[in-house]
């Protein structure tokens, strides 16, 4: 059996998060023990945790700018956790319906520190008595046609979405042609990120909320 906390860390981590490489390291070697047990993550992730999760995760971090951020559909963190770990400079609030992974999300909080994090237990749609966010991320919560909806009315005029998808995001964003309308999205656009460390990409769809 593979022993996934022995999983070797990239060296591109180290430079992905540079002063901040301690507590990722502490975050994913805590989701290597529990992840599975506490059905944050299936098995078959645990031997490519690094490269597939916390990796792509962080790639967003320089899309990020001071201010508030809504993460939807955290899960196990990602990419709230991952991303506020990065960015202790970004206000982040983790919006996550289910209260095993809302106890997860509030144990590591507790346990790395981060004092620039929120855990909400709800879902999007009923998260938007909150004050609206400067933008809103998400990753493998729905396709866009749904997403984009709960998303945008979670960000304030002005404000971005970053939701990150696969490589079938451009039919995916054919399908939402009506909810990017509805939404008054505009500056849509893919942006593909790694590959100028060889890793693999991460697409996100970004967009300003009018
Ligand atoms: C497949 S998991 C992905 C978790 C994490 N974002 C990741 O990339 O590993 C989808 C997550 O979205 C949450 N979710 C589903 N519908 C939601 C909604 N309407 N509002 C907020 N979260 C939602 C689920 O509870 C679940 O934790």
């Amino acid at each position: 059996m593979i022993d996934s906390t022995r999983e070797p860390e990239p060296a591109l981590a180290a430079t992905l998060f540079g002063d901040r490489i301690e507590p990722a390291r502490a975050y994913t070697s805590a989701l290597a023990r529990r992840g599975v047990e506490l059905g944050l993550i299936g098995p078959i992730e645990l031997p490519r945790l690094w490269t597939r999760h916390i990796i792509n995760c962080v790639l967003v971090a320089p899309l990020l700018s001071p201010g508030r951020v809504a993460d939807v559909g955290s899960g196990a963190g990602l990419p709230g956790l991952v991303l506020a770990i990065a960015r202790p400079d970004v206000e982040f609030v983790l919006i996550e319906p289910m209260e095993r992974r809302v106890e997860w999300l509030e144990s590591e909080v507790h346990e790395l520190g981060l004092m620039n994090v929120e855990v909400v237990r709800s879902r999007a749609e009923d998260a938007t008595v909150l004050p609206a966010f400067d933008q809103v991320t998400a990753r493998a919560v729905s396709a866009l046609s749904r997403l984009i909806p709960i998303t945008a009315a979670l960000a304030r005029s002005g404000g971005e979405l970053l939701l990150m998808k696969g490589e079938g995001v451009g039919r995916e964003i054919d399908a939402a042609e009506k909810a990017v309308r509805k939404a008054r999205l505009s500056n849509v656009e893919v942006v593909t990120l790694g590959a100028e460390f060889g890793t693999e990409e991460t697409r996100v769809f970004r967009a300003t909320v009018d």
